[in-house]
């Protein structure tokens, strides 16, 4: 029965989620939004940990170049090591972005203590997380950050056997791979 409802599920959507450096800077918090991945169902498609030029962060946030925040932002977020996740579930980008909570971590401070800006935020710009706000800007912030990887490939060959639950979690490397590869 379990395997008829995984088969009729809906189809998992990728996208891209970044955990920022004030929060990659602390050990437990990393490993607590790891987690917080993980309890929520996403399927881990690849993780890694890098970190940015200034061109890289000017070429990334270019949406908002000339906004008062653009400078503060673009050295923050090439100030240190961050880490970046390709995430599959269902509705993936609206649930990692309702996990994030609101931009300003003021207002979700308020709106949304449990999201994960409203806990960890420090200030709206160091607000600990991003995550890809539609299919658009999902399929250029998974290829701006994992440049080799094909998402037509992976939802014409892969997407079937992860959506099948032929899923195992590797801990050393930290992602999901398929039974069948582990
Ligand atoms: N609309 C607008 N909001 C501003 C402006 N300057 C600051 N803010 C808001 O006020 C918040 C706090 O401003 P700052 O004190 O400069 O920010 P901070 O506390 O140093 O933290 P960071 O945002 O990480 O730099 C910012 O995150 C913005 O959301 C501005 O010129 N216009
Ligand atoms: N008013 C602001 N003050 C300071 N930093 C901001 C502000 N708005 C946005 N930022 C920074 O710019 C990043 C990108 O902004 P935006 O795309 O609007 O938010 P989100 O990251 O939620 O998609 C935010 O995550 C935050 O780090
Ligand atoms: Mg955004």
């Amino acid at each position: 029965m379990l395997l008829t409802a995984r088969r009729l599920s809906k189809v998992l959507q990728l996208t891209l989620a970044v955990i920022k450096p004030d929060a990659v800077a602390h050990p437990v918090m990393l490993e607590a939004l790891h987690q917080r991945i993980l309890d929520n169902n996403f399927v881990i498609v690849k993780c890694k940990d890098l970190v940015w030029r200034r061109q890289d962060s000017e070429r990334f946030y270019a949406e908002h170049s000339g906004r008062f925040f653009f400078q503060r932002l673009v050295e923050f977020m090439s100030s240190g090591p961050m880490r970046a996740y390709l995430l599959a579930r269902e509705d993936a980008i609206r649930h990692w972005r309702e996990l994030m909570g609101p931009t300003k971590v003021f207002r979700a401070r308020y709106t949304a203590p449990e999201s994960i800006r409203g806990q960890f935020g420090l200030s709206d710009t160091r607000n600990t997380t991003h995550g890809s706000d539609s299919i658009e800007s999902a399929r250029r912030e998974i290829d701006f950050f994992f440049p080799d990887f094909c998402m037509e490939e992976w939802m014409d060959k892969e997407e079937p056997l992860f959506r099948s639950g032929q899923i195992h979690y590797d801990d050393q490397k930290q992602i999901h791979t398929l039974s069948t590869q582990s």
